[in-house]
């Protein structure tokens, strides 16, 4: 088995990434990351991570091996995924639209109801109310740069009505989530509906077609899990 110790900076270490309630604060001691590569290792090997500033008492996370992928698990290929196991210590901030409130209320009870499932703890967890889902992009930047938070959960509903407004507000919507992310560096998911009317919204929003807003609560965990338990080790500017 060989081991190889990377050594880093840990002044490297993006703000964002540790938070201010976080148990663990960045102390002179260099961050370790040890990678214990066995000569042949197996199909099923995991590769783990130990960082003891980051994580504290969790400082150890296997890789996850994806079910959908293992035929492409090959022993010399590194697979980093986040994980939905460990979301106990990841802050949340919620972005929710109060236009199309009935829809809207619903998917954040979706998205609340998963992340207790989880394991996030509620004081983890900041919801901010918008007018629109125009104004989400804006507030989900700010957020993600406050270096409070490890993603961003945007939540709205966009319902077709009869001039092409709905375009502009459903297009806005998207590249203003997709833009605080490319500029906060913190992951910011797109739990906005879509919609030509009002049943389909219902029914994605815990209708006959499930609760987007739940999964965008797992994206937000796994993308959260990514990023601090394994990214951040790697990518000094993420
Ligand atoms: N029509 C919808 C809107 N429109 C409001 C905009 O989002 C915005 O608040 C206003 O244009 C002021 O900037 N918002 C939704 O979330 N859903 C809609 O269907
Ligand atoms: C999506 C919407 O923007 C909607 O409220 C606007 O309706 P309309 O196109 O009929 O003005």
């Amino acid at each position: 088995m060989a081991t190889f110790t990377l050594s880093l900076d840990p002044c490297s270490v993006p703000q964002c990434f540790s938070p201010s309630s976080s148990p663990s604060t960045p102390s002179s001691l260099a961050h370790q990351l040890r990678l214990d590569l066995p000569g042949d290792r197996p199909k099923s090997a995991a590769v783990s991570f130990s960082s003891s500033l980051l994580q504290g008492a969790r400082s150890h996370f296997p890789v996850q091996e994806g079910k959908s992928c293992s035929s492409l698990r090959t022993a010399a290929v590194r697979h980093l995924e986040g994980s939905l196991t460990n979301a106990r210590g990841l802050r949340f901030g919620v972005v929710v639209a109060r236009f199309n409130e009935v829809v809207t209320k619903l998917l954040l009870e979706g998205a609340l109801d998963t992340f207790r499932k989880y394991s996030v703890q509620e004081e983890d967890i900041e919801v901010v109310w918008v007018p629109g889902s125009f104004e989400i992009g804006l507030v989900a930047e700010k957020l993600g740069k406050s270096g409070k938070f490890h993603a961003i959960l945007c939540i709205g509903a966009v319902i077709r009505g009869d001039t092409s407004h709905y375009d502009a507000v459903a297009n806005s919507a998207a590249s203003g989530v997709l833009s605080a992310g490319l500029n906060s560096g913190v992951p910011c998911i797109f739990g906005v509906l879509t919609c030509d009317d009002m049943d389909q919204a219902l029914n994605r929003a815990g209708g006959k077609s499930g609760n987007k807003g739940s999964e965008a609560a797992l994206t937000a965990i796994e993308m959260a899990s990514l990023f601090q338990h394994h990214l951040v080790l790697f990518c000094k500017d993420i």
